[in-house]
């Protein structure tokens, strides 16, 4: 650890700090697998907001704190903003076409202007304000249908909102055949991203390996996993070709790029951008839709107070609606309450610096990786008072005390990598946090006499969700129970 703060002649300032490594395998060992945003607090605690480790020649840099993350990530966007490649993900299982891990550059910003010209603020969003309320409607069908089948039921609905918007497809209530290829595919992307997991991500070389060679059934897994991540890109974006071609398409991303004269190079790019919308967010926004169904389990007197408001605003004859938003702070709060308990991507995509960096006085080296400690800034008791606690009061002005920050600046990622996902994935969660609340009481399940209090865990993996519960769900009123069954699509 000593030897690494040395301020050589080669280096133009010190590393951060970091646990002490080997000479070259260096922290090889210290890379958590499991909940890695725990370990990564822990340094943040032990070194500081920037911490420091390299395994195998890869410097990378650990980040436990809004203010250096925004420094970095955001202020010095014009560097931070590249990704690393991953050789096993990217390159054998064939994601490095999605846009989530482009290189910074041409080809990526062609990308954000066209996601962010359909779906990149609140008004863009507007347009798509009667799907998602259609949707979410259809969900509460499904979930007073079957409550015990509430975690399918989320991700049915995500997989809908997100198949209709990218490519204008409707989908089937049971067993859509794109729905089932998104959770397989994404399933596939979780797990060949896995830091650490697969040995060809820290020797690259490898991956020149024949498949025949002893150790190299990895090659088999990534041939296999990219037939089907070529299927889900490709599938769905066929079906909105033809449909164009039919004369019969629904507005979507697709149909409205395709609109314009494109190259096959443009068009290739088109159908990975759809692909990369498609596939992030039908995982993303169902791990906070069931976080929130596992809170109000939990607090019954927030989701009292929440219900409470909304009768007051919408009243008992209608579901509530995006144009009731602006009127509902308490159910903002504890939406905003929701993000920040639930950090649906603890530790980030992590960001590529591209040229050498001098922050607080640490040497940040070209090439380092970045991971901000999204978990742990959305747990830091120097932004969020008593954060272990679920209190979305923190959320509203009372008594002269300003609001805490909106975790929305921390849960969706920094610079110019931010989440272009951001507005769509802030509407499904706010019209499904209301309309749940408007008809249901979501409650603990009573078993042989007995109240089961479920408990809050988190899966590891990039995309992070709460771990399967029970709760019972049940319609708030007669008039709720009409609610829920008057025809969706008025
Ligand atoms: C709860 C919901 C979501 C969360 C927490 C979330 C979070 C994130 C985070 C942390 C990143 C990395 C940002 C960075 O590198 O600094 C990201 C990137 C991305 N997200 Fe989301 N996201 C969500 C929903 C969505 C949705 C609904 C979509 C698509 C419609 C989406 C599309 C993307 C894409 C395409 C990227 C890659 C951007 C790039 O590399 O330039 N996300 N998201």
């Amino acid at each position: 650890y000593l030897v690494k703060q040395v301020f050589t002649k080669k280096n133009p300032a010190p590393y951060a700090p970091g646990p002490p490594g080997w000479p070259v395998i260096g922290n090889i060992s210290d890379m958590p697998h499991v909940k890695p945003w725990l370990t990564l607090a822990e340094w943040g605690k032990k070194y500081g907001d920037i911490s420091h480790i390299e395994v195998l020649g890869q410097h990378i840099i650990v980040l436990n704190s809004i203010n250096t993350t925004m420094q970095m990530l955001d202020k010095k966007s014009s560097i931070y903003s590249d990704r690393p490649v991953f050789p096993m993900a990217g390159e054998l299982v064939g994601w490095k076409d999605s846009f989530t891990l482009l290189p910074y550059g041409d080809h990526l910003r062609w990308n954000r202007k066209n996601v962010h010209r359909v779906i990149g603020s609140r008004t863009a969003m507007k347009v798509y304000h009667p799907i998602e309320e259609i949707e979410i409607h259809r969900f509460l069908k499904r979930v007073l249908a079957e409550p015990g089948e509430l975690r399918e039921h989320i991700r049915h609905t995500a997989g809908a909102v997100i198949l209709r918007i990218s490519y204008g497809y409707e989908v089937q209530e049971k067993n859509d055949p794109f729905i089932d290829l998104a959770e397989h595919a994404v399933g596939i992307f979780s797990k060949s991203i896995a830091p650490g997991a697969w040995m060809v991500d820290i020797i690259p070389s490898l991956a020149k390996v024949p498949e025949w060679f002893p150790g190299a059934g990895f090659k088999r897994v990534a041939r296999e996993w990219k037939e089907i991540v070529e299927e889900m890109v490709s599938a769905p974006f066929q079906f909105a070709k033809d449909q164009i071609a039919a004369g019969i398409a629904l507005k979507s991303f697709t149909s409205s790029l395709l609109e314009g004269t494109l190259c096959a190079e443009e068009e290739r790019m088109l159908k990975w951008s759809a692909g990369t919308l498609y596939g992030a967010g039908s995982d993303t926004t169902v791990s906070s839709i069931y976080a929130f169904f596992l809170a109000m389990t939990l607090s019954p007197d927030v989701q009292k107070k929440a219900q409470a408001e909304i009768d007051a605003v919408v009243g008992p004859g209608r579901l509530p609606s995006f144009a009731d938003r602006d009127s509902l702070p308490y159910t903002e709060a504890l939406m905003k309450e929701i993000l920040r308990w639930n950090a649906v991507v603890p530790i980030g995509i992590p960001h590529r610096v591209t040229e050498d960096d001098i922050h607080d006085g640490y040497y940040i080296p070209k090439g380092s990786l970045i991971l901000p400690n999204i978990w742990f800034m959305l747990n830091d008791p120097r932004t969020y008072s008593n954060p272990s606690e679920f209190n979305p009061e923190r959320f509203l002005a009372n008594d002269g005390k300003e609001p805490e920050t909106d975790p929305r600046t921390i849960f969706f990622g920094f610079g110019r990598r931010i989440c272009p996902g951001i507005h769509l994935a802030d509407a499904s969660v706010w019209i499904s946090t209301a309309m749940s609340l408007a008809v249901f009481n979501i409650s603990k399940v009573v078993e042989n006499g007995v109240e089961i209090t479920p408990e809050f865990d988190s899966t590891s993996g990039l995309i992070s969700h709460p771990k399967p519960y029970k709760c019972s769900i049940k319609p708030r009123s007669a008039k709720a129970l009409a609610l829920i069954k008057q025809d969706a699509n008025n």
